[in-house]
């Protein structure tokens, strides 16, 4: 259609798929806005698989990495291939989620071909570059390169802002992730609580978790396993660094379901129907909180502090710690119920239109609001946020 501005939007993992599909599905009719996803081919299964479930297509499935190759190799490939795409046709702006490899290389590449870049759920932070690595520094240098910074949380904008961000560029918007969220809740049935053994769902897949801290978030769950009265339910993450050990250490127990990684609608389903959610992810905290499933972080730092004041905890990967605080949610109904408490610090799931309608403003004007969307009723003057 004339007149319509082309946004390119680079994904390349399971996360990202169900955090753009939202993007998507808002501006699938925009009348001067064309959306297309460009698939990196860093999980191009996952990513498939994850944005059928929105009825959703790739427009472009770029080359996979050679299997195996180090993790900072895949930024270059990955940045390559976006770059020979678009050259003949840039976009006339480029979108990327998140802090992964994918995304990294969708920021490089645009600056590389001097296309505006946007990046959705800009400024989380957890303060550590090495935990955890390499998402800290992806999502630091992705907003350094940013145009237009979507901050997922009032947090977020406000790191962004004490880091010295343009605050003209930044834009809370709230995150995606509860967008999709809601859009899947609205479409499954409702919730089925198992009455006898309760449902503990649990997933284990980051970097700086394999090793030693898996051993010992494994041995937690086997204790908690041994029980008798909880079913653990474990989708296992494709990755084999991640697969392996859990499949050798938790492997062959009746009250340990080990499956492959669920579609997003079974997800969203066993996220909502749990008792009591054990995980290293990122996106789960934000999900967690929002349906207010009470929530073990198996981490020793989160950047989504924003959700601790509900139901979730940062427990770490100590194995007495983690049973502890889990037999404390089994055994405690009182405490169980004071944990069930939705949170929406990532904001109540109408962050896809916020972010196209910015979009929109920076092409219309050219330039950004005048106004620094940091001041207002939920900043003080000196841009700090109410109450923080
Ligand atoms: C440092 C960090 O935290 N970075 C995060 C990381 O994402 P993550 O840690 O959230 O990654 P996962 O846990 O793999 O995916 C989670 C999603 O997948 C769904 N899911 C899960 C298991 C399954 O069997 N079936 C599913 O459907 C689940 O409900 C959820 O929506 O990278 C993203 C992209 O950059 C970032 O945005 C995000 O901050």
């Amino acid at each position: 259609m004339a007149g319509e501005r082309d946004i390119a939007i680079v994904i390349g993992t399971r996360p990202e798929a169900i955090k753009t599909a939202p993007l998507l599905l808002a501006g699938g009719h925009h009348p001067r806005l064309r959306l297309r996803l460009i698939s990196t081919g860093q999980q191009p299964d996952y990513c498939r698989d994850a944005l059928a479930e929105f009825g959703l297509v790739a427009s472009h499935l770029l080359p996979a990495p050679r299997p195996g190759a180090a993790l900072d190799m895949l930024v270059g490939h990955h940045a390559r291939a976006i770059m020979r795409l678009l050259r003949r046709a840039p976009p006339a702006l480029m979108l990327v989620q998140g802090d992964t490899s994918s995304a990294l290389a969708g920021a490089l590449a645009a600056r590389a071909l001097g296309v505006p870049l946007g990046h959705v759920e800009a400024g989380l932070r957890s303060g550590d570059l090495t935990a955890p690595w390499p998402e800290e520094r992806n999502r630091r240098v992705i907003d350094a390169l940013a145009d237009l910074l979507f901050a997922p949380s009032v947090r977020a904008a406000a790191r962004l802002a004490a880091e010295g961000h343009d605050r003209t560029r930044i834009h809370r918007t709230g995150n995606t992730g509860i967008d999709a969220l809601l859009w899947m809740r609205a479409r499954r049935g409702a919730v089925l609580h198992a009455p006898a053994r309760r449902l503990i769902l649990f997933t284990c897949h980051r970097r700086e978790s394999f090793g030693a801290p898996l051993a010992a978030i494994c041995a937690a769950v086997l204790r908690l396993a041994a029980r008798g009265d909880v079913e653990i339910l474990c989708p296992v993450h494709a990755n084999p660094a991640a697969a392996a050990p859990i499949r050798a250490l938790l492997g062959g127990r009746a009250t340990i379901r080990l499956v492959a990684a669920l579609p997003y609608s079974a997800m969203v389903d066993a996220l909502a129907g749990a008792y009591l959610i054990l995980t290293d992810s990122g996106g789960i905290q934000e999900e967690a909180a929002a349906l207010g499933t009470p929530t073990l972080v198996l981490r020793r730092r989160t950047e989504r502090p924003e959700v601790l004041a509900g139901g979730v905890a940062l427990v770490g990967t100590d194995t007495d710690a983690i049973v502890a605080a889990a037999e404390r949610l089994l055994d405690d109904p009182a405490h169980h119920r004071a944990m069930q408490k939705p949170a929406w610090p990532f904001g109540k799931g109408d962050a896809a239109g916020k972010i196209l309608d910015h979009i929109e403003q920076y092409f219309s004007t050219g330039r950004l609001r005048d106004r620094p969307l940091l001041l207002g009723d939920d900043w003080t003057k000196d841009g700090a946020p109410k109450g923080a």
